[in-house]
């Protein structure tokens, strides 16, 4: 065993008893590498087990360990990373434990290639003998996996398109004993599970009611009539398209008799929650429907009686609603600024007053998930829990690159990180009412994995990417501050391509200086993290530096630093972008003759706006790109709302202004190659952006592509068709390739980066 395997799968653990499985346990743990048992029971036909394991699952590597001997060899040679290793890739989500702390449940995500799809699969994992079953499987989008508080059930959602969205339930004792693994599509294992509820749509979650006899559902219906009117400024969102009438309603679904249903209303809900004693449950309503703004608040409504009080008069936003074990208060995750920068900070409110308290005043940074790389096509897990002496609560937050998960006690403040201080970011967290912590995370050279924080100690429960990782060099993140302008200090990151050798992923400084892609992230009050992040990757196996930088505007370094960007798009967050570029050719690691730029969104605009302003990049490839602030107001679904208060103008008042900060003014300035790509169906940045560009450029003769994907949004480029997302990175990878070459140039000195 010379580190080549990731994963042991043991098909039957009685045999292996026979052959020692003390030894080969302590091997295993010595080399990290991951024990599966299969058949904890009986010696039955060791075919079964071990062949659908083996050649149904390919993530795994599978030994049958009663060969002795016959094991198979991993290849030690590595390759260079590749966009169509997104195939590869699993995206991990949602963990749950259960209430003693004995199971795990976990959403794990594959890309299915030949659908051009994704696949759910739910785990189940009992965390002492390492013992997995999977026990749902399919091309149906499967969520919400949620233990009952006693923890003997175990409950989720499966969509399933035509069909519509199921809930089942199963009991988890039997469900961890399954040695069978069931991968056909769609199969749930066995017989095991209660088809409990259907509806053609459900919102996001369920929750258990306290007694765990029965499961809260909202039911979501919509309609679109053919021909639309719309009286009120906001008639579009992004993702789900034009608005539509929408009812909720609000269901109790016992495990044994007929659903209720308690309470409906003509509006959609965000995030809902049951009191801890199932008389009353809270969830957030849009303030302003038809408004287009963000204000949300809260509404209680009582089970038995259907009565609704809203508790809230809320001026921002609020999502991830949480009780307290008393019932007294609930917390959640939003602001309560006007301002298009607002950050999400940790609140509670007082259920009787309806009064509300920010928790952590003095701590200025995003509370939640804001970046976590871009496998994972769904978002993340930062619904803030209390703990079960209800004194404080867990919460994930940003604080510069890293996320890590936080504690706070009700009346301190100071929040007290629990997840060590790497470089990483934590995408997905649950709390057990013990307090452990199970949490989902990556880092720049590492894609997502589980992880148990318990007494004060970490482990890693997975080994799901493991077996990809050995196979390819990954490129590490050198993290740099450096000043922008006006000597503001400016995080940003250098990652170079890792040296060819079979054993390192480290980059051999004789091969600087590199050819450089600087990437610019979305927002302006986005931010880049520590998350793992297939495109930087990417660019790297393909022979590039990449540099990304948190310009000002970026969230993660304080409110003033993300306001600093208001009314100069462009302007000093293009210095700060800028010298991050100077310091990385400056240090001989960038050939300052081979530069491209791309960026995504705001981060398009950017590279619009930088090619604009200097002739220093040989390639740029913006995308999703906001190139016109005038067409972007009453086109985007946010214009209307958020494009002034970045902008501090109007077109109706302010127009010069706005023209004056939009890159397509540039344009005849443009001499950089330049390939655009949109999304058609994206009302974040209409591909109309894109197009005005692209057609100026043409117009004017300078050398341009434009790439269209049909439908999806402005997050096509991770929850969007697998294909459309592997297409545009492999032509980011063509295009810089061909422009900028991938020779070895000239030395020069190097610093460290
Ligand atoms: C607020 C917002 O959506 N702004 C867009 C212009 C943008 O840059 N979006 C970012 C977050 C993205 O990456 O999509």
């Amino acid at each position: 065993m010379q580190d080549e395997v990731g994963r042991y799968v043991i098909t039957h653990k009685d045999r292996l008893l026979r052959l020692g499985a003390d030894l080969v346990f302590a091997i295993c743990e010595d080399k990290q590498a991951e024990v599966v048992i299969l058949n904890q029971g009986e010696d039955t036909q060791r075919e079964s087990g071990f062949e659908e394991a083996g050649i149904q699952h390919q993530n795994y590597l599978c030994v049958d360990l009663s060969k002795f001997g016959g094991t198979e060899k991993r290849m030690t040679e590595t390759r260079a990373i590749q966009p169509s290793d997104l195939y590869q890739l699993r995206a991990l989500a949602e963990p749950q434990m259960s209430a003693d702390g004995r199971f795990t449940a976990l959403v794990v995500i594959a890309v299915d290639k030949e659908q051009d799809g994704y696949i759910y699969e739910l785990h189940l994992m009992d965390i002492q003998s390492g013992h997995v079953s999977i026990i749902s499987s399919g091309a149906n989008k499967l969520r919400s996996p949620r233990f009952s508080p006693d923890g003997g059930q175990l409950a989720f959602i499966v969509s399933q398109e035509e069909h519509g969205e199921h809930v089942y339930v199963g009991e988890t004792s039997s469900l961890s004993a399954l040695s069978n693994w069931t991968l056909n599509e769609g199969t749930l294992a066995g017989a095991k599970f209660k088809d409990l509820f259907t509806k053609r749509k459900l919102a996001a979650e369920l929750s258990w009611f306290p007694d765990g006899t029965s499961l809260l559902l909202a039911q979501v219906s919509s309609t679109l009539p053919d021909v639309k009117e719309y009286a009120n400024v906001y008639f579009k969102t992004d993702g789900t398209g034009l608005l539509r009438q929408v009812e909720t309603q609000f269901w109790l679904v016992p495990l044994e008799g007929e659903p209720r249903q308690f309470y409906k209303q003509q509006s959609g809900i965000g995030t809902m929650a049951v009191s801890p004693n199932g008389s009353e449950i809270a969830f957030t309503v849009q303030k302003f429907p038809g408004k287009g703004s963000w204000e949300a608040d809260i509404q209680l409504v009582n089970v038995e009686s259907g009565t609704v009080r809203p508790l809230t008069d809320s001026n921002g936003p609020i999502r991830a609603i949480s009780y307290a074990p008393t019932g007294n208060s609930l917390v959640w995750l939003g602001h309560q600024s006007a301002a298009s920068y607002g950050t999400e900070s940790l609140w509670m409110t007082d259920l009787v007053s309806g009064q509300s308290r920010a928790l952590l005043p003095q701590f200025d940074r995003p509370i939640g998930v804001i970046q976590k790389g871009d496998v994972s096509p769904v978002s993340g897990t930062d619904r803030p829990v209390f703990s079960t002496d209800g004194q404080s609560v867990y919460f994930v937050a940003q604080d510069g690159g890293p996320t890590h998960v936080y504690k706070v006690g009700l009346d301190d403040g100071t929040p007290v990180r629990l997840t060590g201080d790497a470089q990483r970011c934590v995408s997905h967290f649950s709390v057990s009412t013990a307090g452990d912590v199970l949490f989902v995370s990556s880092t720049p050279d590492k894609p997502e994995e589980l992880y148990l924080l318990r007494g004060g100690i970490e482990e890693q429960l997975t080994g799901i990417n493991q077996a990809f990782c050995k196979q390819v060099r990954l490129a590490q993140a050198s993290r740099m501050v450096f000043q922008g302008a006006d000597n503001w200090p400016i995080e940003g990151w250098l990652m170079l391509p890792p040296a060819n050798t079979s054993t390192a992923n480290t980059a051999t400084a004789q091969d600087a200086p590199y050819p450089l892609v600087l990437v610019v992230h979305g927002g302006p009050h986005g931010a880049f993290g520590c998350g793992f992040t297939l495109k930087h990757q990417a660019l790297c196996g393909s022979g590039f530096a990449v540099l990304y930088v948190n310009p000002r505007g970026s969230q993660a370094y304080g409110t003033d630093f993300a306001a600093a960007v208001i009314g100069d798009w462009g302007g000093k967050d293009y210095i700060d972008i800028m010298n991050a570029v100077d310091k990385v050719v400056a240090d001989g690691w960038a050939d300052g003759a081979r530069l491209g730029v791309t960026g995504y969104s705001y981060g398009g605009f950017m590279t619009t706006w930088i090619i604009g302003h200097t002739d220093r990049f040989q390639a740029a490839a913006p995308g999703g790109c906001v190139s016109n602030l005038i067409s972007f107001q009453g086109t985007s679904d946010i214009g209307k709302h958020w494009g002034p208060k970045e902008h501090l103008a109007n077109v109706y008042d302010g127009f010069e202004t706005l023209w004056a900060r939009s890159p397509i003014a540039y344009v005849k300035n443009v001499n950089t190659p330049t390939l655009l790509y949109h999304a058609e169906g994206d009302d974040r940045c209409p591909i109309g952006q894109s197009e005005e560009f692209y057609t100026a450029l043409r117009d004017l003769g300078t050398e341009a592509v434009f790439v269209r994907y049909p439908g999806g949004s402005h997050s096509y480029g991770t929850t969007g068709k697998p294909s459309y997302r592997v297409d545009t990175q492999e032509r980011l990878n063509r295009w810089f390739r061909e422009k900028l070459g991938s020779t070895k140039s000239t030395v020069s000195s190097k610093k460290s980066p």
